[in-house]
């Protein structure tokens, strides 16, 4: 604990930068070294971007003596700080403690600090790290104040990160609503401090409250590919070991933890509240800015308040997805929506910030934001720009854009592609049936050469994708005589499978054989001769298709929750809803029929554009730009390097026909998936049931359902998961190694599913068997994340006895619930 006892040594601190928060940031740590000298160093070192400068004739210093040197002549500002303790520039007319030092020189202002202060327009940041590496105390500890992200072409990581892999320590962020003006006047404001103390840097580990640590039942020398160097090694904000290798602080050193960041930051005026979701911080504080210049952009045209709340419900909204799409291993949707550095900084920043105001004023006087900036701001640099500009370029390359509508509109706008005037639209949920009439979708539309807005364009294929190739098939469903107890009755579920076809039996269809006169009802013929296609009429259905928790084989942890005995209605009130419900399905089957190719080989499939776009936003825009815009579609030509090998999903055109080609899916996943699309159940035949299903099945499912945005589906399989794992007659009720290792080697996007499988794991297995049989895995062994999250599973489970008996059923409904996706529409719904 940071305060108790007597130290032999005491932290030093560096501030490195010196703008308006710069400045205001060192003035508040600079109070707090004093007030403890217990802890720390009471000097404190900042480190000042040098310049030359006269005095303001404005400053108070200038009117109380104007012939003095300081005052005449032009000075240094680290003089001047040092002389006023004031800076005169980027924080006039407040004062600064007298134990703040300014210094010009990088090297020696950090080169004895153990704690390290960043903060500084993002822009200089990796520039100064390079300045810096070497000349740092090799144990220091960061914080970042930096409001950005740290984007390249391809990769985004947190300038907490970034800086700490470059200097080669851990770095945590401090972000909140701090209009840095009104914390230097010590007017009452809040912050947050995202820190994730490194394992290293605990030397006394406290268990978590209320949990009781016991053994763990692990080998740990059964692992094959087990690093004890990796144990050093911290896990960033993706859930990677990260690339640094700490140096352990000295023992006479103040722990660096929670509580000594909280007593260097925390002031009468200044709350602190210290959590450990690094990436929520950073990201709050550096899309807030982005946000901030759509709400300056609004205000310019004198919408007044009501524009600019919707601006910030919509950022907002994104901020949280941002969050959980691109850091989804450690991002908390509380962080945004309860902290300062979240829904509060967006709300002081669309209120007062500099980026709001800029970009207000570029509007109201016609001008660019970087005009304003140079004109207005006296050499205070904007973040909103670079960020909204860099964000963008890392949305592009990931074929994100359209799912971050406000902050693409604000790039374009800033751009000049795209009006002000046009943001309610650009921002507003596309409706599905209307794509073409809406602005987002309007320029590309009418634009032919360019193959339409950028989500639409074939996604570059993902490496790990590639994975996928050397996946011999998986074992296929053998037809089996007798039903097992893991599918629920049909009846229960109070739906049916689609019904007229001559391949039916007792509610069961075999899709891959469907009646020939279906042909004609496919729009465009097949470009291979076999074509799975799908039934002409609707399911007789009385839910919506799609709705997992509610299919046949679903989850059966708490029956008596999904045996549901049909409330008594009258017949007339029956036929009513019936009808209701029917409308919406029929219209689906109205709609045409798209041509799918899975696999290398371009296996047909004939599926309902309704369906398609019923399910899957990614899928419904492919759908959409088929129908709309045929000439977007790629043709396969000889010498040129194959389609397949650059992307997941294309558009491809093959003597006149056009289809959707996914060529790196197999053929047997995606069968089961039509089966979904048109029953809601992956059953294909009447005798299989969910024990038939091979994990390494379930979970490929699984994986391609996260790729293409098959919400419904990806639920569907974290029910399927639970229902076959804890089912008693299951012979193999846990998956394999390689079903494992897939999960973790595969897709980062499968972080759910590795949640359920370390809880799984950690609750049902016997591992100790599981550690001397099973790690006979193709690769060679077990993924060492999986393991350690199983070893902390261990760690926390059966807390107080509450797992057994009510509590375990309990448990799985609660992870089951939270290992499911939310809704695209309603992204503020993560759970924790
Ligand atoms: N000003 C505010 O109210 C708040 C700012 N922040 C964040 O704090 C960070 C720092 O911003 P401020 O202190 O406000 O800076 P600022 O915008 O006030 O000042 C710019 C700073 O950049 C320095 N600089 C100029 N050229 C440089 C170069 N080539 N290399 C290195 N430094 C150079 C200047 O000397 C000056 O210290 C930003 O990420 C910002 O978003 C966070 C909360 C509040
Ligand atoms: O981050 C800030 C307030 O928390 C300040 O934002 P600006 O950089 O837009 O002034």
């Amino acid at each position: 604990m940071a305060t108790l006892g007597a130290h032999d040594r005491k932290h030093k601190v560096t501030v490195v930068g010196s703008g308006n928060w710069g400045s205001a940031i060192a003035k508040i740590v600079a109070e707090n070294t004093a007030a403890n000298p217990s802890l720390f160093d009471p000097l404190v070192e900042m480190w000042v971007y040098e310049e030359t400068l006269t005095l303001p004739t404005s400053s108070s210093h200038y009117k109380a003596d104007p012939s003095s040197a300081h005052a005449t002549t032009p000075q240094k500002l680290t003089d001047l700080i040092n002389h006023y303790h004031e800076n005169v520039k980027y924080l006039p007319n407040i004062a600064l403690p007298p134990n703040l030092h300014a210094n010009p020189s990088l090297t020696a202002s950090v080169q004895d600090a153990s704690i390290l202060i960043f903060n500084l327009p993002h822009q200089f940041i990796n520039k100064l790290c390079v300045d810096m590496a070497g000349a740092i105390l090799p144990y220091a500890r960061g914080i970042s104040c930096i409001k950005g992200v740290d984007v390249t072409a391809t990769e985004i990581s947190l300038f907490s990160e970034s800086i700490g892999e470059k200097l080669g320590i851990y770095c945590g962020a401090l972000s909140g609503a701090n209009i840095a003006n009104e914390v230097a006047l010590e007017k009452f404001s809040e912050t947050t401090i995202g820190y994730d103390p490194p394992a290293l840097d605990s030397r006394a580990p406290t268990p978590k409250e209320g949990r009781t640590p016991q053994q763990s039942q692990l080998d740990l020398t059964k692992i094959t590919d087990y690093d004890e160097e990796q144990e050093e090694r911290h896990r960033n904000a993706k859930g990677v070991a990260s690339k640094v290798k700490l140096t352990r602080p000295p023992e006479e050193l103040p722990v660096a933890d929670h509580e000594l960041f909280k007593t260097l930051f925390h002031r009468p005026y200044f709350h602190v509240h210290v959590i450990s979701d690094v990436a929520g911080v950073s990201l709050g504080g550096a899309l807030k800015n982005i946000v901030a210049l759509t709400a300056g952009f609004v205000s310019g045209l004198n919408w007044g308040d009501n524009a600019k709340a919707a601006v910030m419900r919509v950022g907002l909204l994104e901020m949280v997805k941002f969050g959980r799409v691109f850091f989804a291993e450690s991002v908390k949707a509380a962080t945004f929506t309860e902290e300062s550095c979240g829904v509060a900084d967006l709300i002081t920043s669309c209120s007062g910030g500099r980026n709001y105001r800029c970009a207000k004023m570029a509007v109201e006087k016609g001008v660019s934001v970087e005009v304003v900036e140079r004109e207005e701001l006296n050499g205070q640099i904007l973040q909103g720009v670079g960020t909204c500009r860099e964000v963008n370029g890392f949305l592009k390359q990931r074929g994100k854009e359209a799912e971050f509508p406000l902050l693409t509109a604000t790039y374009r706008v800033l751009q000049g592609e795209a009006k002000v005037q046009d943001l309610p639209d650009l921002i507003e949920r596309p409706y599905h049936n209307n794509k073409s009439k809406h602005p987002r979708y309007k320029d590309a539309a009418n634009d032919a050469a360019i193959p339409i807005a950028p989500q639409l364009r074939a996604i570059p294929q993902s490496p790990i994708l590639s994975q996928f190739h050397d996946v011999t098939p998986f074992p296929m469903a053998r037809p089996k005589q007798t039903a097992k107890a893991v599918r629920l009755p049909r009846k229960a579920s109070g739906k049916q499978v689609p019904t007229p076809s001559s391949t039916q039996k007792s509610g069961f269809m075999a899709v891959n054989h469907p009646p020939a006169s279906l042909s004609a009802a496919i729009n465009q013929p097949p470009p291979s001769a076999q074509i799975n296609q799908p039934p002409t009429s609707p399911p007789v259905t009385t839910s919506s298709s799609g709705d997992s928790s509610s299919s046949d084989e679903g989850l059966n942890v708490t029956p008596s929750k999904r045996i549901k005995q049909e409330p008594f209605q009258s017949p007339n009130k029956k036929q009513k809803l019936s009808q209701k419900a029917k409308a919406p399905v029929d219209s689906i089957y109205n709609t045409k029929i798209i041509s799918i190719l899975v696999g290398p080989h371009k296996q047909a499939f004939g599926i309902h554009a309704g369906l398609l776009s019923k399910q899957s936003s990614t899928l419904a825009s492919y759908v959409q730009n088929m129908q709309e815009n045929p000439g977007i579609a790629m043709v396969e030509k000889d010498g040129d390097p194959p389609l397949a090998e650059k992307y997941q999903i294309v558009i491809l055109r093959t003597t006149n026909v056009l289809s959707l080609w996914i060529p790196h899916e197999l053929p047997a996943i995606f069968t089961r998936i039509n089966r979904w699309l048109y029953s809601s159940s992956l059953i294909l035949v009447e005798a299989e049931t969910l024990a038939d299903i091979h994990w390494n099945m379930l979970i490929a499912i699984y994986l391609f359902s996260t790729r293409f945005g098959l919400v419904r589906l990806q639920n569907h399989c974290i029910d399927l998961t639970i229902t076959k794992a804890l089912s008693p007659s299951s012979s193999s009720s846990l998956p394999d190694a390689d079903a494992i290792n897939k999960i973790w080697k595969n897709d980062s996007n499968a972080v759910a599913m590795r949640q359920l499988l370390q809880a799984l794991y950690a609750r049902k297995s016997n591992l100790a068997k599981f550690m001397t049989n099973t790690p006979v895995s193709k690769s060679g062994g077990l993924n060492i994340s999986f393991v350690k999250g199983l070893v902390i599973e261990q760690f926390h489970m059966l807390q107080d006895g509450k797992f057994e008996g009510k509590g375990e059923q309990q448990f799985w409904e609660h992870l089951r619930k939270k290992c499911h996706a939310h809704d695209e529409t309603n992204p503020l719904e993560v759970s924790e």
